[in-house]
């Protein structure tokens, strides 16, 4: 097997110019993390899952080869997406590795899902997926039995590609994650999803709870309790029966960020962003920018599937530079690219703390996004683990080398709209895995791109 299937792409370069107003209503995507669940809960329940408003990205088509590859059956017919599930317990064993692309949730989830099956899973990615660390998913799984298997090609221990063995009689286990990490959580969940007894995943800190929300959705047996440390304790009895659902995806947070920035900072602005889920551990972005003086109203406040979603309006506002603590980060995780260029036209400095996490994304979205500052004129000071970004408005003129990080690529070009000279960033191939429209939708802004 070639070691690394996904060899050097052509590049896209994209410059984004700027503009002297954004104006209109759209609708963002389907949520990538529910797009992912949807498929890969579908694919082991008892009959047939009908997925509206899914994310047709290529992180979320690659969990949709997977799961097919494991035996489900997904086609799309009309709108929906249907996925025939095999039934809990009754994966097959794929006959070819499992090509996650760049996408970080589906192949950690994936390890997750096969660990109790009885046959070897060779998982593989992109440069970038490949040099991201699984140890975080693996090492748990190994205390249920799990076997790993560096291939050719891997960069370093437990980084893709690789062979997982799962344990025909995986043992449940109990695991407090050490790192505030969603995926990692949910990896286990699924992983105890077909463990006979219990299986306890202990999160200090709460991270996006989609996938305790849609096990239960699917009638797993799922008991959540919270402890005086606030630590949650999360158990799954395994093996028992899932149910097919029917499932509406709300729009993406994650890419509706990128508007509602472009929004505040570029002059004239006027922007709504319907249909954008809402649920807490989610909205952390919003928060901060409603503290930086964002005028940002959420309207039409409503449930979906289980979900808050609602429309999100902003207008052109004069941010000023806040701390943002390092309790939030696990809800605006994804959204910290885009909010360092907020803070670049806020007035003031802009402190991010507890930032760790964003070195182990796409890229080490920390050090990039320092450097595709620094590239465009704005001064910032880049820790450890923190970020700081002295605002005043935004030269521009640079160019921004995105590493193969899609949220990158999509902030810098935010940066462009509102700087005084446009922005060019080096690649924009990476933004079809998460946020395919955003070209099209930000030009109906008004928002004006060459390349
Ligand atoms: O569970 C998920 O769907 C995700 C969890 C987060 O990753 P971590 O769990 O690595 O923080 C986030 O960055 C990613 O975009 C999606
Ligand atoms: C980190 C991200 O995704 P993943 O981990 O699934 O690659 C992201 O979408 O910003």
């Amino acid at each position: 097997m070639a070691s690394h299937p996904h060899a050097a792409h052509t590049l896209a370069p994209l410059t984004a110019q700027p503009v002297s107003s954004l104006s209109g209503t759209i609708s963002v995507p389907g949520d990538k993390s529910i797009s992912h669940r949807s498929l890969i809960l579908g694919a082991v329940a008892d009959g047939r899952t009908s997925v509206t408003g899914l994310l047709e990205s290529d992180d979320v088509m690659a969990t949709a080869s997977a799961m097919r590859a494991l035996g489900a059956t997904i086609e799309k017919q009309g709108d929906a997406w249907l996925v025939d599930g095999v039934g809990n317990g009754s994966l097959l064993e794929p006959t070819a590795p499992l090509d996650f692309g760049n996408a970080g949730t589906g192949s950690r989830l994936t390890m997750g899902l096969v660990a109790p099956y009885d046959f070897p899973v060779t998982i593989v990615g992109d440069p970038s997926l490949s040099s991201r660390p699984m140890g975080r998913v693996l090492k748990p799984l190994r205390e249920c039995g799990l076997q790993v298997t560096p291939l050719e090609g891997s960069q370093g221990e437990d980084m893709l590609p690789l062979t997982v063995q799962g344990a025909p009689l995986a043992i449940p286990f109990t695991y407090r994650v050490p790192v505030a990490s969603a995926q990692v959580k949910s990896a286990l969940l699924l992983a105890g999803l077909n463990i006979a007894g219990k299986t306890t995943v202990i999160e200090p800190v709460m991270t996006r709870d989609h996938t305790e929300k849609m096990l239960v959705g699917f009638g797993a047996e799922l008991e959540i309790e919270t402890d005086e440390d606030g630590a949650r304790h999360i158990t799954i009895t395994g093996q028992t029966d899932l149910t097919a659902q029917n499932v509406i995806v709300p729009g993406d947070p994650s890419s509706a960020s990128f508007a509602i920035v472009a929004g505040l900072i570029v002059p004239d602005s006027d922007v709504t962003v319907k249909n954008v889920l809402l649920n807490p551990t989610r909205t952390g972005l919003f928060d901060t920018l409603v503290e930086m003086g964002a005028n940002l109203t959420i309207s039409n406040r409503r449930q979906s599937g289980g979900e808050d979603i609602g429309d999100i309006r902003v207008r052109t506002s004069r941010l000023r530079g806040v701390t943002v603590p390092a309790d939030r980060a696990p809800s605006m995780i994804d959204e910290y690219p885009v909010l360092a260029v907020a803070s670049a036209f806020a007035e003031g400095d802009t402190h991010m703390l507890g930032l760790e996490e964003l070195r182990v994304k796409e890229c080490d979205r920390l050090a990039v996004t320092a450097r595709g500052l620094e590239a465009n004129g704005v001064d910032c000071t880049e820790g450890e683990n923190e970020l700081t970004v002295r605002g005043g408005g935004v030269t521009g003129g640079g160019t921004v080398e995105t590493h193969l990080d899609h949220r990158i690529a999509m902030a810098f070009l935010v940066m462009g709209m509102a700087a005084k000279n446009a922005v060019h960033v080096d690649d924009t191939t990476m933004i079809a895995t998460s946020f395919p429209e955003f070209r099209d939708l930000m030009t109906a802004l008004g928002a004006h791109f060459e390349g």
